[in-house]
């Protein structure tokens, strides 16, 4: 009888693989109500000259199946250590992962480097407000009310007399309110039209140029931008001056460069002409300083005004506008 748990006992444990099944087995066998605890109750009930032998009997079977769960356990674990080993093993053999690079957006590159170039001019740099009033944005700017400029479809109004900025302009008219003469500032900054199409984009990135002092000519204005064009763009970098007319600026003039992709023999991008438009300026208007209260008997100035993403766009050779906007891992790593 006890031979034949004791067999049945071996068997079931053959076949144990993880320490819950082998606890099973123990409850099963020596357990409260265990198979050989069983027995063990049943001592009492037999006759007495057959107790001690039966009684040393099951204990010695007890005492077995306890050494061989025991046994049992310490091998489980021991392969289930091993078994965590080779699970969690890390092969420093393997090579390192490398850290991706990260690069400067090539607007910011853009200007990042017309600010270097100005501030290297001796140009300050100032900021303002994205979201202006009618005043700073459009009538100290010598642009009345009714001036097409104004209109609907180029100008976001946030209300009647509160609008996005359509320049960065406002800035230096607060920049003279605040300040008298002799100022040399750049104003960098995101800039908002309507006008979204293929090659317009409703925020974009601008710098304008300020200079007053007592004797600033035009010849000032284009020395300045000559060898701005020239840093950007190579030494050997055309630049045209054009008659042109702008509120705020009289005389006024658009600077063109010899087309960078054919050097000025004529392509789709310079649509012919050998020439590429790059930026505005001109002596500012005495309007304008009326509006700030600088004399204009006394004090002469000039500014500029271009477009960030216009430059990187023939800096790079990007031809679509939205690849800045999109921003696409592939159009950007190349700026690394
Ligand atoms: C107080 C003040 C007085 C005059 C000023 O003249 C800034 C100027 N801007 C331009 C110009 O052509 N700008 C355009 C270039 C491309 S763009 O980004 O579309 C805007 C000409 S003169 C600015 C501030």
């Amino acid at each position: 009888m006890i031979d034949k748990l004791k067999e049945e006992f071996t068997d079931k444990l053959k076949n144990v693989s993880n320490l819950e099944e082998l606890e099973q087995l123990r409850v099963e066998y020596i357990g409260r109500k265990g198979k050989v605890t069983e027995l063990l109750k049943k001592i009492p009930s037999l006759p007495p000259e057959e107790r001690k032998e039966f009684g040393k009997a099951c204990n010695q079977l007890k005492r077995e199946i306890e050494t061989l769960i025991k046994e049992k356990g310490k091998e489980l674990k021991e392969k289930g250590k091993a078994e965590k080993l080779r699970k969690e093993r890390i092969d420093i053999t393997l090579p390192g992962r490398k850290r991706g690079l990260g690069a400067l957006h090539p607007v910011t590159r853009t200007l990042k480097e017309i600010v270097r170039i100005f501030t290297s001019m001796g140009f300050s740099i100032a900021e303002g407000p994205e979201i202006e009033t009618d005043f700073y944005n459009f009538e100290a700017l010598n642009i009345p009310k009714g001036h097409p400029a104004r209109e609907m479809q180029d100008t976001f109004y946030i209300s009647e007399d509160v609008v996005l900025r359509t320049h960065t302009s406002p800035v230096q008219i607060r920049v003279m309110e605040k300040n008298s003469p002799p100022i040399q500032i750049i104003a960098p900054g995101k800039v908002y039209r309507k006008d979204a199409d293929v090659t317009h984009t409703p925020m974009f990135h601008q710098v304008e140029g300020l200079m007053v002092d007592q004797k600033v000519t035009f010849a000032d204005l284009k020395g300045v931008l000559e060898v701005f064009l020239r840093e950007v763009f190579g030494s050997d970098t055309k630049v045209r001056f054009r008659p042109s007319y702008f509120p705020f600026t009289e005389p006024s003039a658009e600077v063109d460069i010899g087309c960078v992709i054919c050097g000025g023999k004529g392509c789709k991008v310079c649509k012919g002409t050998g020439w590429l438009e790059i930026l505005g300026c001109g002596m500012v208007d005495p309007a304008v300083f009326k509006a700030v209260g600088i004399n204009p008997e006394v004090y002469q100035g000039f500014a500029f005004g271009m477009g960030v993403e216009r430059i990187a766009m023939l800096k790079y050779g990007i031809d679509d506008l939205r690849l800045f906007f999109e921003n696409d891992v592939r159009f950007l790593r190349q700026f690394r």
